[in-house]
């Protein structure tokens, strides 16, 4: 038994039976809630080692709730018996002589991607004494912590478009600042040429009340400067530093050039095992760690960065702000869609190129029909139809080239088409 480590665990949970929790909602059968009981009460016996078989069979038997329908559809009745399960499996595994910590943080992050949360956030807590390297039984490297996967991964699991898969546009030997001391292998896309006309400005720290009254209330695209240079990501952060920090940690990651392709879909992987099949190596499909709330997940992660000062001038709290990780090759793309809320979209790692379309522009980019699609526009930029399309050629745009050090302001519901240029790494705040 993994003493230390099983007493740690034991004094986050429940410490008698009687406030074990005991319901699982009126969906779950009577057996899974039988089973529910079982591992719970394994808990406070001498040998925990059982909870883990129960734990495993509920955690099957809820797959199969999870991955039977549209993700929005899943009940949370059953992503609460994922969690239970995944618990038990914790639990009981910290019982067990072959106990493998690296195994039981991929339990833990299986648990916060798919489950709900449980007993105040114990999964998290598990995280937190798995990743202490203070801790007597931890391993080298991990970390800690998460949270669900959002809107983009939701509506494509149930959505696949039917484009072609089509490749960024060739190579440049430019020298690029890499995060990496390693052979760049990847394809580079080129460097567009941006017109004075259409360039999105920049202003440098401007104040509170600048910021608001030129481009919040009218509502105008903007790059803001010097506003994140003190953010210790802005030193720390490169490819081998986001191994150490983050490489045993499960994340979701995205296959495929665009998520309006048919080939395009969603995979659960180490934060290792993306970096080395998808950025340091040459995939035939491209990987994208992208619109995941990796800070919520890791907290030493969400030291390294802050929250840029303007979103104070929104309604909501700062707890409202949704913070999502971007972390890509060079020539990963989102298509052209648009959110439903103000955007400050910081570049900390590589370069991005962004072309924005404001919401007036919305009739000549065509969205999609569809409920899950309606916020996505049918029209590939770099490649449009202009039988299908005729009035997209008349929308007026603005474009930039995203900077490390700079955040691009993306007003409401304003349409973005982004592709990475280099390996990069971003992180967007939503916000009202
Ligand atoms: O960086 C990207 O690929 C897309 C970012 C984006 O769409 C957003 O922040 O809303
Ligand atoms: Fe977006």
């Amino acid at each position: 038994m993994q003493s230390s480590l099983w007493s740690q665990i034991r004094s986050i949970l429940p410490p008698r039976l009687e406030e074990f929790p005991q319901e699982l909602g009126p969906e779950v059968d009577g057996a899974i809630a039988l089973c529910m009981k079982e591992a719970a009460a394994g808990i406070y016996t001498p040998d925990p080692g059982r909870c883990g078989q129960l734990g495993e069979l509920m955690m099957d038997y809820s797959w199969e709730k999870l991955n039977g329908c549209n993700w929005r559809d899943v009940s949370r009745d059953w992503r609460t018996v994922y969690s239970y399960g995944c618990l038990f499996k914790v639990v009981g595994s910290c019982a067990g002589l072959a106990f493998n910590k690296e195994e039981a943080l991929r339990v833990c992050d299986m648990s916060l991607l798919l489950g709900a949360e449980i007993i105040n956030n114990v999964i998290g807590r598990i995280i937190q004494i798995l990743s202490d390297p203070l801790s007597k039984d931890s391993v080298e490297p991990p970390e800690c912590a998460t949270v669900p996967t959002h809107e983009r991964q939701k509506r494509q699991r149930d959505t696949q478009g039917n484009e072609s898969e089509s490749e960024p546009n060739g190579e440049i030997p430019e020298v690029v600042h890499l995060p990496v001391s390693l052979p760049y292998k990847i394809p580079r896309p080129l460097t567009p040429v941006l017109h004075v006309e259409t360039t999105i400005p920049t202003v440098r720290c401007p104040s509170l009340e600048h910021f608001r009254h030129n481009y919040l209330i009218p509502q105008k695209a903007v790059i803001l400067e010097g506003v994140i240079d003190h953010w210790p990501c802005m030193k720390k952060w490169s490819v081998e530093y986001i191994q150490k920090v983050a490489g045993c940690r499960t994340v979701p990651v995205e296959l495929g050039s665009r998520y309006t392709d048919a080939e395009w879909s969603q995979s659960l992987m180490t934060v290792n095992e993306f970096i080395n099949n998808y950025i340091l190596d040459q995939p035939a499909r491209r990987g994208y760690l992208a619109q995941h709330q990796l800070f919520e997940q890791i907290r030493e992660l969400k030291e390294d960065i802050g929250i840029p000062d303007y979103c104070c001038l929104g309604e909501g709290d700062e707890d409202d702000i949704t913070i999502n990780a971007w972390f890509g090759p060079a020539g990963t793309v989102s298509p052209l869609h648009q959110d439903p809320q103000q955007n400050f979209l910081a570049q900390i790692v590589g370069r991005k190129y962004l072309r924005l379309y404001s919401v007036r522009e919305t009739e000549r980019l065509y969205p999609f029909d569809s409920s899950l699609l309606h916020n996505t526009s049918q029209v590939d930029i770099e490649n449009p139809d202009t039988d299908r399309f005729p009035d997209f050629a008349q929308a007026v745009y603005q474009e930039c080239i995203l900077r490390p050090g700079q955040i691009l302001f993306i007003p409401v519901k304003w349409w973005h088409y982004v592709k990475a240029l280099d390996i990069s790494f971003s992180v967007s705040f939503w916000w009202s």
